[in-house]
């Protein structure tokens, strides 16, 4: 009897557990959202069991297998992950749609699973919410932090750090050694945001800079896993990752709490503001239309490091590869840079206007190695596209990468072609010129587009003119391996070259001489 009554209850058990296991798996992946029912989703291609789509979102490059997918299905395509809802975008014509019928519904993007880290937690602006922290931030962005004066008062440090740039090549050159372009535009890139975000504070000479740098790459590495975890977090409600994204966090807390006490004990005349004093401004304004927290300030900068640093070194490194593998290009260059620079001084970024084939190479880079492959937003309501129902709580993906190689919109689109962008846009309808801007998406689109991409265009422009005018370049292997890979989100050289620099022309021995 004692014997049956134990068989009963673990029947009993097992059966529960598998009600349990059943209702979880119909609530999770099969139940749909009430209000998606009857309604006309874009097309999903096959997806697998219980996990939807998910193993596309986890290969290797995700941009070209969401690429090909949107080849062979269509440019608006309805995925799933879990029970989770993604609407991908590869064309220009979708793109226009949500982003002038819709923006404000797509300007938010989706909330994370560890609201106090601070790297990407509650306290960003790049994960805010479209509300009042993230509008009032935009126009002290606009009005303060990269407003067009903000970012000229800065040049002086711009062009010392482009010395240091040059110098650092120089010596490479003298020693016949070879170097990394991107971890030699990284440095350019970190060193001078570090100085215009927080620059009093923070020196190279006792190692305050390299830390930074450590951070930054530490929070970099985390991209993916907070991806996963915010993902794991909304199919499942767990939280994944927890101590190693708040260990990050602490240890870049910590080191920006000390920076912003520094600041703190001496404020800042009118003179040599950098970000963070005035955002200590804003701090302390009691009248302020919203009351910024510390976390908020030292988020903000944290993020500025992450979207500004890796990004504008990523490109660097392509184009400077895609410029050296192209013998005509690179002669067209350095023709254009010598007759307007002259063949007496070092590039600097007033000469970036006079150069409009520099301008358009540096574009072209960004169309076909955005470091940014995708933008990702999340729809806060239901709406139709191109007369398809999106659910609220959708999450939207543009592929910029494969919008950006489009054949119906660009020829040739795998092809390095600069000139594409001299040939004046032909006059047409207001429709096709609007369709046309945005075939173009490697700062993003709408309200929560790029707003560094002035500052990005000064770094890239000055580095690759540099880099031109001044040296040869000698790569490792005598070839360079174009392969792509994903570092974090950002999109990366596989095989990043080893080039020596030659001297080609030294702007300060010139000047030696004259003096
Ligand atoms: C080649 C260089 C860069 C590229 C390709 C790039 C690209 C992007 C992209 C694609 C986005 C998302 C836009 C969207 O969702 O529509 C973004 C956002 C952002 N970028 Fe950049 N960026 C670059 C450089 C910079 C620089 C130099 C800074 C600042 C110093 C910066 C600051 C930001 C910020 C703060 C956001 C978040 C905007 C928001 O959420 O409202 N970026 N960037």
């Amino acid at each position: 009897m004692a014997a049956m009554v134990t068989i009963d209850f673990q029947n009993c058990l097992v059966l529960l557990l598998l009600c349990i296991f059943s209702l979880l798996c119909y609530f999770l992946f099969f139940k749909k959202p009430k209000n998606s029912r009857g309604y006309n989703l874009p097309p999903s291609p096959p997806s697998l069991p219980i996990i939807g789509h998910l193993h596309l979102l986890f290969s290797t490059l995700t941009h070209k297998s969401f690429q090909k997918i949107s080849s062979k299905y269509g440019p608006l395509l309805h995925l799933r992950l879990f029970n989770v809802r993604l609407i991908l975008v590869s064309s220009a014509s979708v793109a226009d749609e949500i982003f002038r019928l819709h923006d404000v519904n797509v300007s938010s993007r989706d909330g994370s699973s560890i609201d106090e880290s601070l790297v990407f937690g509650s306290s960003g602006f790049l994960t805010a919410p479209y509300g009042d922290y993230w509008k009032f931030m935009k126009k002290l962005v606009a009005t303060k932090l990269l407003r067009p004066q903000a970012i000229e008062q800065s040049r002086g440090v711009r062009a010392e750090e482009l010395e240091r740039l040059y110098a650092n090549l120089l010596d490479k050159a003298k020693k016949n050694e070879s170097i990394e372009i991107g971890k030699e535009a990284m440095k350019f890139t970190n060193n001078t945001i570090c100085r215009m975000s927080i620059g009093r504070s923070c020196s190279e000479k006792n190692g305050e800079a390299e830390r930074l740098r450590e951070l930054v790459f530490k929070s970099f590495a985390l991209t993916k896993k907070i991806f996963i975890a915010n993902l794991l977090h909304r199919v499942f409600g767990i939280s994944v990752f927890r101590k190693e994204i708040m260990g990050v966090s602490r240890e870049c807390d910590e080191f920006l709490e000390g920076i912003l006490v520094k600041h703190e004990e001496k404020p800042e005349k009118d003179q040599d503001k950098d970000m963070m004093d005035l955002l200590l401004e804003t701090y302390r304004d009691e009248n302020a239309e919203y009351n910024i927290s510390r976390k908020q300030i030292k988020s903000f900068l944290l993020e500025v490091f992450l979207a500004g640093t890796d990004t504008s070194a990523q490109t660097t490194q392509w184009t400077m590869a895609e410029i050296v593998s192209n013998p005509s290009i690179l002669a067209r260059l350095r023709e254009e840079i010598d007759s307007v620079v002259g063949k007496t001084r070092m590039i600097q970024e007033s000469d970036i206007p006079n150069l409009p084939y520099l301008q358009v190479v540096v574009k072209e880079g960004l169309r076909m190695h955005p470091p940014a492959p995708f933008l990702t937003r999340t729809f806060r309501e239901s709406c139709e596209i191109k007369g398809f129902y999106v659910p609220e709580d959708t999450v939207l993906f543009v592929n910029v990468y494969a919008l950006m190689r489009d054949p119906s919109t660009w020829k040739d689109p795998d092809e390095f072609k600069p000139e594409r962008f001299l040939a004046s846009s032909r006059a047409g309808e207001e429709n096709e010129v609007r369709e046309q801007a945005m075939k173009y998406l490697p700062f993003g689109a709408g309200r929560r587009g790029c707003p560094g991409s002035s500052l990005a265009y000064i770094f890239q422009g000055t580095m690759i003119g540099l880099m031109v005018q001044c040296f040869d370049w000698k790569i490792e292997g005598g070839k360079v391996h174009m392969e792509e890979a994903v570092a974090g989100m950002n999109l990366t050289m596989a095989h990043p070259p080893k080039c020596t620099p030659v001297s080609r022309f030294d702007p300060f021995s010139f000047n030696l001489h004259k003096s």
